[in-house]
This record gives structure tokens, C-alpha cells and sequence, in this order.
């Protein structure tokens, strides 16, 4: 007699694999090296920004309160003590009557405390060859100084650990001198295709025999939650040899996931490959349309994935279940994909006993947010995958839905992701 699994709710699976989650391991990256990786810690101010007070113009820094009595038809004028550009320090104070020639970025004098733009400034030389500049407008204290401190005071929390790291990112660490980052190491995921019938990528066609198409994808779907993968090959449906395989390759690797041989099948090994390892099968039946048969077990500290042969199961069983448990590792504080409201773009007719996650894309209109389905919905189905990038979430016990009802939708290229699923 066939096996009779349970299903298991989807939410309940999702907390059963996170129950697993292990905290990752920390590294040191050169910064140039550091896009998309995830900050291993907090990014604190070690000094103010700017750390002295700076001129945001190429002008003169003068005393405002000389300039109380300038106007229109009564020019002030200043000599001019010294001339700086960004990177040197002045060295003269000033005093009454008095200008410093500065260039954007460089440090505003002591006495000096506000900046004269070049605009607003006539320049000229007396008699013995001294420079002078004057001025027909009255200053304020303060004006036109970028002063120390005042975009970030030392201690100040600049960004948090687990942000990805972009260009913005990368510009706060190299102002703060973070030639070397700390970050997230990369868990490795082991990638194993189970099928007599698979063929390499560059082989032929043959009869019954297909190629393996979920090897790459798992592995493009690893790379695109920031981890790293080691591929071992496809199996042949043989028992002896698969379990050998599957027991080296979980040594190597902090999360193993295998692909078709997980329902009941004569030939769906994996089942007897985890009683052979001693694995707790966490679950292996899930009320969700595709990949109801989508395994997760625990051998000692790793994770087993057995995700579905059929490509459409495969893809959402990862990113339901693998994916949050890498962001896990990988720190980031939102490890759960990110679900946003959208409309239906097209009538979805079929019935739902069982939560479906609809392969779909989104599109934006006038405003509003629409998820399409990407194409075919069967479990089986691969050529939909190239257009998805979300999944649309049609809730169990329902009897269809229409265009333009509001859906759940989990957003799969969003690198933000949210706390809870
Ligand atoms: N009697 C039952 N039969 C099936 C059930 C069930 O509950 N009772 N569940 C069905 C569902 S739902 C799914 S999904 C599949 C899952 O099958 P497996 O995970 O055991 O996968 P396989 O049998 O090995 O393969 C299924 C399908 O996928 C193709 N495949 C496998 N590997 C790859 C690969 N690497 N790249 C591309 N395609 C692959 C394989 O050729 C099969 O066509 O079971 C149903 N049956
Ligand atoms: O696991 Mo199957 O994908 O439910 O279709
Ligand atoms: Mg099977």
C-alpha cells in the first residue's frame, strides 16, 4: 500500500524548517570586493562627519560681522591674508578686515564664520601688489560653513548589521576607513539532481530522457539569496550509490538540497536515503500547490532539502523554505520574502483546495501594483519560471479569482525581504 502522508500546513512548515536556522559565520572581505554581500555588523560613527568645518564654495571666508554695514553703494573691504585649497590646513586667524581665499572643501580658518561665494565677491590688487576682495552684501554668522558634526556626531549608528551592501553602503565604509569589511560569510549549498532520466545541459536529446534543468536553476536561485553552491552532479534512481553520494556531499556543505525522488514513487529514492542517514523528516507533504511533496529533514546539524523533480515545485519549495533559513545566516533581519498587496492582472478560474503560489510577474500601471501570471500553472511546468519574478499567493478553500481582486503577492528579486512569512 501506497504511503499515506499528511499535509501540513504551508505556515507551519515555514516554522519548522526556521525552527532549524543556525546562526552563520562571519569574514573579512576587501571592500572593493564587497558588493551584495550583507554587513556582519553594526556600522558606528568612530568620528564625526565632517570632522572640521569646511567651506561648501570656492570663495572667501570672512568675519559676518564685518560685514554689517555692507550694501548695495557700500562695497566692504578685506585683505586677503592667505589662500587654501581643500586638503590644506589655514594657517592664519582672522581678524578684523580680513579674508581668506578658500576653495570648496577646505578647512574654514579660525575667526572666520561664513563663506563668501566668488559670485557675490570683486577682487583686486592696490598699489603694492597686496590682494583685497569686498563685498556689497551683508553675511550671517554661519552662513555657507558645512560645520564638523553636523551630518554625523561620533557614535552614531550609521548602518545596520545585515544591509546589503551597495554603492551608498560601500561610500559610508570608505569614508569611515573600512579597507577590510566584516561580513556574512556565504553558507555553501550543496546541489544534487536525482533522475535516471536526466541529461547534461550539452547532451542530445533522447528518447524518455530529459535535460536537468533544476541543477541550474537551484544553483541561479542560491546565487540570487547571496550564497554560494557546490554542485555535485545527477544521480541515477539507485539506491546504494545516491545514499553514498548524498552522505560525502553533506559533509562538505552547510545545507544539502536534492531535487525529484521525494514522493512515492518505485523509484523516488530519498525517503529511504533519510531513514538510511538517520534524518528527522521535518515534513513531507504540504497543503501548497506546486511542490506538495517538498521534504525537509535534519541530519545532525544540517539541513536536507528534498525539493520536488518537477520544476515549477522545485523553485517555489526553495524559495519558501531554503531561502529564509539563508538569509538567516547570511544576517539579514528581514530573512522572510517580501509579501505585498497587487491586483490580479487576469481571472484565475481554477478552484483551490490547497494555497497555490502562482509563478507571476509584476507590473506597475498608473499607480497601482498588478501580478500576472507568468504562464502555465502546473507543477511541472519550466518555461514560466523565465518570467517570474513573484508568486502570487491564492489562499486554500477558495473557488477562483477574478481581475483586479487583491492579492497576496511574495516579491522574489526584493533584497529587503520582511520579518515574519
Ligand atoms: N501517486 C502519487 N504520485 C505523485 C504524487 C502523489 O502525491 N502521489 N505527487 C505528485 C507531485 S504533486 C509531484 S510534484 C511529483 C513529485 O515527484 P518527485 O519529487 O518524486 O520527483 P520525480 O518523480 O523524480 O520527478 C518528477 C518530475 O520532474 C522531472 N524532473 C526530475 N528532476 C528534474 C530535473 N533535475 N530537471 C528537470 N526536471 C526534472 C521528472 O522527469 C518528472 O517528470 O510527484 C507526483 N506524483
Ligand atoms: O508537489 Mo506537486 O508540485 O504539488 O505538483
Ligand atoms: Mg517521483
Amino acid at each position: 500500500m501506497v504511503e499515506m502522508r499528511k499535509p501540513i500546513q504551508v505556515k507551519e512548515a515555514v516554522a519548522r524548517v526556521w525552527e532549524q536556522r543556525q546562526e552563520g559565520n562571519t569574514t573579512y572581505i576587501p571592500l572593493i570586493e564587497s558588493d551584495n554581500r550583507r554587513l556582519a555588523e553594526d556600522i558606528i560613527a568612530a568620528h564625526p562627519v565632517p570632522t572640521f568645518s569646511k567651506s561648501p564654495y570656492d570663495g572667501f571666508a570672512i568675519r559676518s560681522e564685518d560685514t554689517v554695514h555692507a550694501g548695495r553703494n557700500n562695497p566692504i573691504s578685506f585683505k586677503v591674508v592667505e589662500h587654501i585649497g581643500a586638503g590644506q590646513v589655514p594657517q592664519k586667524q582672522l581678524h578684523a578686515g580680513e579674508a581668506t581665499r578658500i576653495m570648496t572643501g577646505a578647512q574654514i580658518p579660525a575667526g572666520a564664520d561664513c563663506i563668501a561665494m566668488f559670485e557675490i565677491c570683486q577682487t583686486y590688487e592696490d598699489d603694492h601688489k597686496e590682494s583685497y576682495m569686498s563685498i556689497k552684501r551683508k553675511m550671517e554668522s554661519g552662513q555657507n560653513i558645512i560645520e564638523e558634526g553636523s551630518e554625523v556626531a561620533k557614535g552614531d549608528l550609521l548602518v545596520p548589521k545585515g544591509t546589503l551592501i551597495n554603492p551608498g553602503v560601500k561610500a559610508v565604509l570608505a569614508t569611515f576607513g573600512y579597507s577590510q569589511v566584516k561580513v556574512a560569510k556565504k553558507p555553501i549549498v550543496g546541489i544534487i539532481a536525482t533522475g535516471t532520466e536526466l541529461l547534461d545541459v550539452d547532451e542530445d536529446l533522447q528518447p524518455g530522457k530529459i535535460r536537468n534543468s533544476n541543477a541550474y536553476m537551484i544553483a541561479s536561485q542560491v546565487v540570487r539569496a547571496g550564497a554560494d553552491y557546490h554542485y555535485f552532479g545527477k544521480l541515477k534512481d539507485e539506491l546504494e550509490e545516491s545514499y553514498q553520494t548524498i552522505a560525502k556531499a553533506l559533509d562538505q556543505v552547510d545545507i544539502l538540497i536534492t531535487t525529484g525522488g521525494v514522493s512515492v514513487g518505485d523509484f523516488d529514492l530519498m525517503p529511504d536515503i533519510y531513514e538510511r542517514l538517520g534524518a528527522e523528516v521535518l515534513f513531507n507533504k504540504l497543503a501548497m500547490r506546486p511542490g506538495s511533496v517538498t521534504t525537509a529533514a535534519v541530519a545532525g546539524d544540517k539541513i536536507l532539502y528534498g525539493l520536488s523533480g518537477n520544476p515549477s515545485a522545485c523553485y517555489v519549495g526553495f524559495e519558501l523554505y531554503v531561502r529564509p533559513i539563508l538569509q538567516h545566516k547570511l544576517a539579514n533581519q528581514k530573512p522572510f520574502l517580501k509579501r505585498i498587496k497587487a491586483k490580479l492582472a487576469n481571472d484565475f478560474p481554477k478552484p483551490n483546495p490547497f494555497t497555490r503560489f502562482v509563478r507571476s510577474y509584476i507590473t506597475y500601471d498608473d499607480g497601482l501594483v498588478y501580478a500576472k501570471p507568468a504562464g502555465i500553472d502546473k507543477s511541472n511546468v519550466v518555461t514560466s519560471l523565465a518570467h517570474t519574478d513573484a508568486l502570487t499567493v491564492l489562499p486554500g478553500g477558495t473557488r477562483g479569482f477574478k481581475a483586479g481582486d487583491e492579492v497576496d503577492v511574495l516579491l522574489l528579486d526584493d533584497q529587503e525581504g520582511q520579518c515574519e512569512f
